[in-house]
């Protein structure tokens, strides 16, 4: 028997970082990046992984796959499973590029060990071994990623309070773009942490006016706001972000492109410091426009979601 798990990637439009600290962010699915995991029962006494980045036993996986290495045995033991595995991951996620590659490969993994056990594959069963996945993936994260990634809907996420469902009232035409350089969440976030332990004043005061920002972006995109607000929302949370230290010169090459080419707001998505950036566009010509703009000007890979629509 041969079973199947599919997860979509996910962006954060604004709040990433702050979250940790408590602050409301809101992210969207991206279903243009997806992975996909098949399962089987082999011979044999050891799981073997196939995959792009690794192929091989799941116990001598590099490094970099230790949650996942971590996240089959953790399921099979749950659920006192004996089975030796075949896990083909099939992915279209960039690694490492804040669109939550880690979320993702846990989610799909789950998603087809469930089926594989006969379990109801419904986000409550998911959601705490992508939860166990992420914590060793990336140190202590807000939960925002995986939570995201499993239920598949615009969240409106507070670390203390979890999920709440977003309602759009307002298309945004929206140009994701690769910088190309890998971003380390566990390393970016532990940056801000450091910042905050050394200039508590101001790193709190950033962290505050980001959830600011989140607060007035939600108001904006639920009640037939204005493109142009948001514009100079995401404009505003990028200055904050570079004062926490996570941009980076390649991120600022992708911004500085976008506003010269008449982006309503740009800023990093993510973990920062490589990794994606977000372009607000006036519509969809536009967001065509600026993906070839964004590609002559560096970005490796651009994706136009018309989230809203
Ligand atoms: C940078 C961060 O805010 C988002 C990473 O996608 C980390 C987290 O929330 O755990």
């Amino acid at each position: 028997m041969q079973t199947q798990g599919i997860a979509s990637a996910k962006f954060i439009l604004c709040g990433e970082h702050s979250v940790v600290y408590g602050e409301p962010a809101i992210s969207f699915p991206f279903k243009q990046a997806r992975i996909i995991t098949t399962l089987k029962e082999i011979e044999g006494s050891e799981h073997q992984l196939i995959s792009d980045f690794y192929t091989g036993t799941l116990s001598q996986a590099p490094e970099k796959l230790t949650a996942v290495k971590a996240l089959i045995p953790h399921i099979l033991k749950r659920y006192q499973c004996h089975s030796v595995l075949e896990i083909t991951i099939d992915s279209s996620v960039p690694v490492g590029r804040g669109l939550g590659s880690s979320a993702v490969v846990a989610t799909s993994i789950t998603r087809a060990m469930l089926a594989f056990l006969k379990r109801p594959v419904i986000s409550s069963n998911v959601l705490p071994f992508v939860n166990f996945s992420e914590d060793i993936a990336h140190g202590n994260p807000s939960g925002v990623d995986a939570i995201t990634v499993v239920n598949e809907q615009a969240v409106w996420f507070e670390k203390e309070k979890g999920l709440q469902s977003l309602s759009l009232n307002l298309t945004l035409p929206i140009v994701v773009a690769d910088t190309g350089i890998p971003s380390e969440t566990r390393a970016s976030v532990a940056a801000v942490r450091d910042l905050y332990q050394k200039n508590n004043i101001e790193v709190s005061a950033c962290i505050s006016q980001l959830g600011e920002i989140s607060r007035e972006i939600g108001k904006e995109i639920t009640t037939h706001g204005d493109l142009h607000t948001v514009g100079d929302l995401f404009n505003q949370a990028h200055q904050l972000l570079r004062k926490l230290s996570v941009s980076s010169p390649e991120i600022e090459n992708l911004i500085t492109c976008a506003l010269d080419n008449q982006a309503l707001g740009a800023k990093l998505t993510g973990g920062g410091r490589g990794g994606c950036v977000i372009v607000l566009c006036k519509d969809k010509q536009h967001a065509q426009k600026m993906a070839t703009q964004l590609s002559a000007a560096g970005a490796i890979k651009t994706w136009i979601s018309m989230i809203g629509e």
